[in-house]
């Protein structure tokens, strides 16, 4: 299957600011991709370019189809109800889905029992459901969504985490712009760093979460071994029984995702 984005050797200048300096990224039908980096890296005027918003100074995006955005900040009119608000982005978008359309995204996004009821009456996480319904409008094959779990407390987090993994069995594509690090290595597949207007690092959360040791609780206490590796874990447990410890616990040590993140641009 085609690549939901192909973006290659990207640039954006602003006068003498370089935004982006030769950016590639490619997403495949159906991959989570997580976009990190601090504020001014260029994630915005990479995720613009992708939406056409923004013309690229060099360089070139491909996509595989129809994109659906949601941004940080939205707002919808209060006094629409949740399948009117589907209505008028289907005009917007020009989408022939009609009822059809409208009741299976409804019930992609669990508000189909509150069809009727009126934006301004829902919670911020049915809202957050009800933007992720309203992009997904004319069967796109990748999202761009900009922080959707920032407002959410941790019950709305899961259910839009839920979401974005049914999005994924559905081969729906998700750029996944977040400042949430644990949320994006719970649910990315795979993650880019950029900083400076480069992607500094790139892999699956765990390429980019580094091994740091292994801690063995014995009768004892707590012994560390820094440079192990999981694979010599038996090995390790072996030696301690022989030598006459009781062990309790065994824990493979892996620095995070943040210490990546921080390590890659310099925050540290
Ligand atoms: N319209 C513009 N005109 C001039 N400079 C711009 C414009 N838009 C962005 N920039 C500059 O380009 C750089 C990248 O900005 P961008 O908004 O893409 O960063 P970002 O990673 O999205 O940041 P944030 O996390 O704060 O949203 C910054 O230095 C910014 O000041």
């Amino acid at each position: 299957m085609a690549d939901a984005l192909a973006v290659h050797q990207l640039r954006k200048r602003y006068g003498a600011n370089e935004a982006l300096k030769g950016v590639d990224l490619r997403i495949g039908a159906g991959e989570l991709v997580g976009l990190l980096g601090p504020n001014g890296a260029g994630k915005s005027t990479l995720v613009k370019i992708a939406c056409g918003l923004v013309r690229p100074t060099s360089g070139t995006v491909r996509l595989g189809g129809a994109i659906g955005y949601l941004a940080e900040l939205f707002r919808f009119p209060d006094w629409l109800s949740a399948d009117e608000l589907l209505v008028l982005h289907q005009k917007l978008a020009r989408s022939p889905g009609g009822t059809g359309e409208r009741r299976e995204l409804l019930e992609l996004v669990g508000l189909a029992e509150v069809a009727d009821r009126r934006v301004g009456a829902m919670s911020k996480g049915m809202q957050q459901r009800l933007g992720i319904a309203q992009a997904m409008i004319g069967d796109p094959k990748l999202l761009l969504l900009d922080e959707p779990t920032s407002a959410l407390d941790p019950a709305g987090r899961r259910t839009v985490r839920e979401l974005l993994e049914n999005l994924r069995e559905r081969g729906v594509a998700v750029l996944l712009n977040s400042h949430l690090l644990s949320e994006v290595e719970l649910v990315c597949d795979r993650v880019a760093i950029i900083a400076r207007g480069e992607v500094v690092a790139a892999g699956s959360p765990d390429e980019l979460s580094r091994a740091g040791g292994v801690e063995v609780t014995t009768g004892r206490g707590v012994r560390s071994f820094g440079q192990a590796t999981r694979e010599e874990v038996p090995q390790i447990v072996r030696e301690l029984v022989e030598a006459g410890e009781d062990v309790y616990e065994v824990r493979v040590v892996r620095s995070s995702l943040e210490d990546t993140y921080l390590e890659v641009v310099g925050g540290k």
